[in-house]
């Protein structure tokens, strides 16, 4: 038996597939393969992670370590749904919700003491944050928008809001004193370990971290945001946003990078209510409420509090809102602003989002209003502002004639800043902090200040080369040019400049257009092309990869969701991503509240073809690429057809889309003549599916407009789930045949 293993995730992916996966696991036991599930959620790694301390009856195995070895090797060939990428809030949410469905976890520990207590908090920060993709990413990234995707974006464009000349919004850096300009890089001639130490001003040494494994010919870096830059720059930009008007709203990216962005975040939030912290600062902290987490878990906080310091509290937040600028809102209804909760604004998907709705964000009256948008560290806000600029010069992107920029990024083995949580420190007290080789001596030094927050990150040689590689044969199999987006400015990106000269040297590069910009010049070449209708591969590292694969889907496909995401891994096996776009939360809420779906699981009908035209080939299993083929003619129909899941109740949402990819399915394999088998078995079953088009189609639009209950949000009930995502009793018994069929 052939092998896929489909991930069981979260929130809208992880509903989707209680719908899909039973007709996926039909169709493909028609071709001898088996389709097993691994449970990745948040719930799930969360249970697995207190494996030996639950009662024998509720342990769970960790399905996310498993999956990480078997990336390993040449077998794997695994479909990974988005998951989500846990803040603080929604990990105590998680725990809370299973602790009530009785499962015996410990709570969170805000501040812990003893032993037992550091090591709950060390498991639950391990689940923490971006804590499933750079496991499982074994292999570098290859994210388009298949043709099919891309023509069918042209002729049926998304709304694209009008730019103004006039627009006052930008991007806001601080340009000094951070993460870019403090970088310093080297190449490592040997293998070997580095440790990471605090050298005090009296001379006290302590290790932050004792041995970093490293390999010959791997790219290190460190670098430190200065805390007294920082929130000087995050002050000035409060001031510089009212006096122009615009709205105040800060981008990070608190979920990837879990340790750095929610203490840059806190300074955000002290920096905009400083009445709060000179007031009620001590109070706060001796309460455990950290800015770090955001305003919502302060104001939630308070409330556990005594009068009059509760009302005392609330009064200062409201001076604060008074006083300062208007701040951007991710739900004005709710009242919940930018600074409420550090993973609801995470800058991949909120700048795009931004410049696809005219440069605004949403204001308090639930208006839009142009925006001060503040990424303090400079590595890559410039992307953004150069976007912005074009935007106002030329006004907004039309959909029908952009060219496409696919990309190739660097991403294996943890590389660069998305691999640095372990290596990332906020610094007690003054002194230096050094990277020591094992011999002692000192390869990077910085002075540091008590609050300065030190990073350093790691790329290994191979996983260099094999990006290069990718990008090579990317622009050979696409025809399209590839610009490698790096910063001669910036040590790191000088090391791997040298790199990439020196393996493409070693490459057939003849008659390619490939060349090496540095990331605002790289938009700006990119965008005069885009809007010449012309295509361009962005080659970048891992950062700009994330941001890149959410900026130009969102502007040519309306959502990164549609993007075909394939992880070439390193050792042989494939790993195929869902889109790029995330779990989609408001997705959930609207299922809850009106038994309506509107994810579109376009992602995985493209991730399903590749994962299956990848079995065909390591398997030997020709029948897969019967399949496969005939799926992706079939999504080509869903997506002329108009068949995607619309926005609105009394359309056909995520359900019926799946009920008609499975129908087209069964028509393109009863039509195929590679296999003539199969086209046998599938004719009855496509005929089936087509007599009961109006039945099934009614029996999914009758259960809308009325609350549904999963029995959960991070842990729904698997039968309650069934019934609300499986409502026809007509296509359920219809794929109940199919595997009798074979
Ligand atoms: N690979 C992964 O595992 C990823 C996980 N995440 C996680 O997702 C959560 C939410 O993150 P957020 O930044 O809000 O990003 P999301 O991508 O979840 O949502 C952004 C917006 O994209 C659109 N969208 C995304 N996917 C779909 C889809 N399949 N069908 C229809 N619309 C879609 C929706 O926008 P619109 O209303 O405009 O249609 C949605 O509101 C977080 O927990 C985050 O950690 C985020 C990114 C990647
Ligand atoms: O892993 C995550 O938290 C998000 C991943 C992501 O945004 C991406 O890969 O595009
Ligand atoms: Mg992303």
């Amino acid at each position: 038996m052939s092998r896929i293993i489909y991930t069981h995730t979260d929130e809208a992916p992880m509903l989707a597939t209680v719908s899909f996966l039973p007709i996926l696991e039909a169709f493909s036991h028609a071709a001898g393969i088996d389709i097993e599930t691994r449970d990745i959620s948040l719930a799930g790694r969360i249970v697995a992670a207190f494996g030996d301390l639950l009662p024998e009856d509720q342990r769970e195995a960790d399905a996310l370590a498993e999956l990480g070895e078997l990336a390993k090797t040449p077998e794997a060939n695994i479909i990974k749904l988005p998951n989500i990428s846990a803040s603080v809030p929604q990990l105590k949410a998680a725990i809370a919700e299973l602790q009530g469905q009785g499962i015996a976890l410990p709570d969170y520990p805000e501040n812990p003491q003893t032993d037992e207590e550091k090591d709950v908090r060390a498991r639950y920060d391990a689940v923490k944050g971006s804590a499933v993709n750079p496991v499982l990413r074994e292999g570098n990234s290859d994210r388009r928008a298949p043709a099919a995707v891309k023509n069918f974006a042209k002729t049926h464009p998304h709304r694209m809001g009008a730019w103004a000349s006039d627009s006052k919004t930008s991007v806001a850096t601080m340009g000094a004193d951070d993460f870019r300009s403090n970088e310093q890089s080297v190449v490592l001639e040997d293998e070997g370990a580095l440790s990471i130490v605090h050298v005090a001003a009296d001379g006290a040494e302590t290790v932050l971290k004792a041995s970093i494994p490293v390999l010959a010919g791997e790219v290190v870096d460190s670098t430190i945001m200065r805390a007294e830059a920082l929130d000087a720059f995050l002050r000035a930009q409060v001031a510089a946003a009212k006096e122009q008007g615009v709205l105040f709203s800060l981008h990070l990216k608190a979920t990837m990078m879990k340790v750095s962005d929610p203490i840059l975040f806190g300074h955000a939030v002290r920096a905009f209510f400083p009445t709060l912290f000179t007031q009620y600062g001590d109070v706060l902290a001796a309460a455990g409420l950290s800015p770090n987490n955001g305003l919502g878990g302060i104001l939630a906080g308070a409330e556990d509090l005594e009068e009059p310091v509760r009302a005392g509290i609330r009064a200062a937040i409201d001076q604060d809102l008074a006083d300062g600028p208007a701040l951007a809102m991710v739900n004005s209804h709710k009242g919940i602003t930018n600074l409420h909760v550090p993973s609801d604004v995470i800058v991949d998907a909120s700048m795009p989002a931004m410049i696809r709705t005219s440069g605004h964000m949403w204001n308090a009256d639930d208006a839009e209003q142009d925006t001060l948008a503040v990424i303090p560290d400079s590595s890559y806000a410039g992307v953004y502002q150069a976007t912005i600029e074009d935007c106002q010069e030329n006004g907004a992107f039309d959909p029908t004639t952009m060219g496409t920029v696919p990309n190739v990024g660097l991403m294996a083995q943890k590389a660069e800043e998305y691999g640095s949580h372990d290596k990332t420190f906020e610094i007690a007290s003054e002194g230096r902090v050094e990277v020591r080789d094992a011999s002692g001596a000192v390869l990077m030094s910085h002075e540091v200040a008590a609050g300065d927050v030190f990073r350093a990150c790691q790329a290994k040689d191979a996983p260099i080369r094999d990006w290069v590689q990718l990008a090579v044969r990317r622009s050979r199999e696409s025809g399209m040019p590839a610009v490698f987006w790096l910063d001669p400015s910036r040590a790191h990106d000088r090391n791997l400049i040298a790199k990439v000269e020196e393996y493409l040297a070693q490459e057939d590069t003849e008659g390619l257009d490939l060349r090496i910009l540095s990331p605002v010049e790289a938009t700006k070449h990119t965008l005069a092309r885009v809007r010449r209708g012309e295509d361009t591969i962005s080659v970048t590292g891992n950062v700009l990869r994330d941001y890149l694969t959410d900026l130009f889907p969102i502007m040519e496909l309306g959502t990164s969701a549609k993007m075909l995401s394939v992880v070439p891994l390193m050792n042989g096996g494939g790993l195929f991503e869902t889109g790029a776009g995330g779990s989609a939360p408001k997705h959930v809420q609207q299922l809850v509240e009106e038994d309506y779906l509107r994810w579109d699981s376009l992602g995985e009908f493209l991730a399903l073809a590749e994962s299956l035209r990848h079995l065909a080939r390591t398997a030997d299993n020709p029948r897969a690429a019967v399949i496969a083929d005939a799926l992706d003619r079939a999504t080509e129909t869903l997506l002329n057809n108009d068949k995607s899941p619309q926005r609105k109740l009394g359309t056909i949402d995520n359900r019926g889309s799946h009920f008609y990819l499975a129908l087209y399915w069964a028509q393109e394999l009863a039509a195929q003549t590679e296999d003539a088998e199969l086209a046998a078995a599938f004719a009855p079953i496509a005929a089936d599916f087509a007599a009961s088009e109006e039945t099934i189609a009614a029996e999914l639009l009758a259960v809308q407009g009325k609350p549904a209950d999963i029995g959960g949000y991070y842990r729904p009930e698997p039968a309650k789930a069934a019934a609300v995502m499986r409502p026809s009793a007509t296509l359920n018994a219809i794929v109940e045949k199919i595997s009798a069929a074979l």
